[in-house]
């Protein structure tokens, strides 16, 4: 599996834990940065860049998953979510973690490095990346609905409010 990676200062050390980890596992990871630890950086191009290659990955057919984290998540996990085509997660536990894939087949999920041991937040994502989507009508039916959103700003027979 290919995994794009980024996140900023709050997650540089988790970060350079993470590539080995990956990488030793036998996955493909794709760093987006940051390189170096600046105290003054910003997430949002190194979560927006990692999440433009899972979507442009995936559009190509190849396996491919993002995970990106920061301080709390939270930043990364919006600015993930402004690229088309991203469903990002925030995920705190194992069990968000699964779901993450099983309920919303989510191909980015958002950590907060401050938040969790080191190993904690690598089982979580070890847990993501392991779950398949088993595609549940229910939860394709959800997912297209997102989808339909994000191409139209509408979706059918749904009632969205229009401003
Ligand atoms: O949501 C944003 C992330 O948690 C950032 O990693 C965090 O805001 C960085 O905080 P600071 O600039 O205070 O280190």
């Amino acid at each position: 599996m290919r995994i794009h990676i980024a996140t900023d200062h709050a997650g540089l050390d988790f970060s350079t834990h993470l590539i080995t980890h990956l990488t030793a596992a036998g996955h493909e990871v794709i760093d987006h940065g940051p390189t170096s630890y600046d105290a003054l950086d910003d997430y949002p191009a190194f979560c927006i860049n990692a999440a433009l290659a899972v979507a442009h990955d995936q559009a190509q057919g190849i396996e491919a998953l993002g995970v990106v984290f920061g301080g709390s998540g939270n930043g990364e996990q919006i600015a993930a979510n402004k690229v088309t085509g991203i469903r990002a997660a925030l995920v705190w536990n194992l069990s968000t973690a699964q779901l993450a894939r099983e309920h919303n087949d989510a191909n980015v999920i958002s950590i907060g490095a401050r938040q969790h041991t080191i190993e904690d937040a690598t089982s979580f994502i070890d847990a993501f990346i392991a779950e398949p989507f088993p595609g549940e009508e229910r939860h394709v039916r959800r997912i297209s609905q997102l989808a339909e959103y994000e191409r139209t700003g509408d979706i059918a027979g749904k009632n969205v409010d229009q401003y």
